[in-house]
């Protein structure tokens, strides 16, 4: 299976200034990708280069199987950049029919659909869009063709969290379609329940890869279970990757390390009334798990 982006040993220097360092990644056909990061770890530095809006200081980096420099393949990609330069007197909606244009079509329907699903008013002059709007009219942009890849540098800022909803929505529809999603934000939160994987790049360097299932399964979590009569404590006592068991009357609470299945069957032997089970802060794991590689990036810096 041929690489959707790959890049290797990817370096970007702004003079002495390191913006990235040795990139080594690849993003398969037809996954979402979440790529994170605090500001000024390098995330627009590496997605610029797979445009070829800023060239690398060394490394190598190929895109649809070719080089960025290869202008046939712009318009298979879609492309929201982090700053949006929208200025003007034009509408947004006119703009936007132009960009059509000269992508060479968009089916019928496209942005008036899109831009109903982001709340994006089109008949605002370009100059007058507020922020929210601007980026909305970005992402209509880089959605409209439906292209291969979509590249989309911080796509949730500015966007309220219903509108984010819906732009998810518009990620997995992309996915569905067999497209595949390169996407950077500082907040894992907002990319995670999209994202099949994640990689997190810290002071120009890379310091993890990893599943978001398999990151989820390394979560801990804390969990309660609420029975219809008092349950033995022995049922639950030395499971696997249950600690901090608590066992009082009909109630059990604990926390979680991976996977719940063996608490989960120990529980079912009795009559389960009530269950809580908090989301697994994987932005905790992050900087638990990392702390080591993070603290080794900025030695190395
Ligand atoms: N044009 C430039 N000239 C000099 N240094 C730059 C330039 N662009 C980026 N940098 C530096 O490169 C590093 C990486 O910046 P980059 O913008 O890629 O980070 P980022 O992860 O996208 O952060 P943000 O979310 O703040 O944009 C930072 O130290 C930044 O100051």
């Amino acid at each position: 299976m041929t690489a959707v982006v790959e890049t290797e040993g990817l370096t970007k220097f702004y003079g002495k200034r390191r913006g990235l360092e040795d990139l080594t990644l690849q993003i398969r056909p037809g996954e979402v990708f979440g790529y994170l990061g605090p500001n000024g770890a390098g995330k627009t530095t590496t997605l610029r280069m797979l445009l070829d809006v800023i060239r690398p200081t060394r490394g190598t980096v190929r895109v649809l199987g070719s080089d960025p420099r290869d202008a046939s393949i712009r318009r298979r990609i879609g492309y929201l950049p982090g700053e949006l330069a929208l200025e003007g007197r034009e509408k947004a909606g006119e703009y936007l029919r132009f960009l059509a244009g000269v992508r060479g079509g968009v089916a019928a329907g496209r942005v008036e659909g899109l831009a109903e699903r982001l709340e994006a008013d089109l008949s605002v002059t370009m100059g007058k869009l507020s922020k929210g709007n601007k980026q909305k009219v970005g992402l209509i942009q880089a959605f409209m063709h439906e292209p291969e890849l979509l590249i989309l540098d911080e796509p949730t800022s500015g966007l309220d969290p219903l509108v984010q909803q819906e732009f998810l929505a518009m990620v997995r529809e992309a996915r569905a379609a067999g497209g595949t999603v390169l996407m950077s934000s500082h907040v894992l939160a907002e990319v995670e329940h999209v994202s099949d994987r994640v990689g997190i790049v810290r002071s120009g360097r890379l310091v993890a890869v990893e599943d978001v299932v398999a990151l989820r399964e390394k979560a801990v979590r804390r969990v309660e279970f609420h029975f219809d009569a008092p349950v033995p404590e022995e049922a639950f006592r030395d499971l696997p990757g249950v600690r901090d068991l608590k066992v009082e009357g009909a109630s059990v609470s604990c926390t979680i390390d991976g996977r719940p299945d063996a608490l989960v069957k120990a529980a079912a032997r009795f009559t389960v009334v009530h269950m809580v089970s908090a989301e697994p802060d994987l932005e905790e794991i992050f900087l638990t798990y990392y702390s080591e590689d993070v603290q080794h990036a900025r030695a190395g810096a």
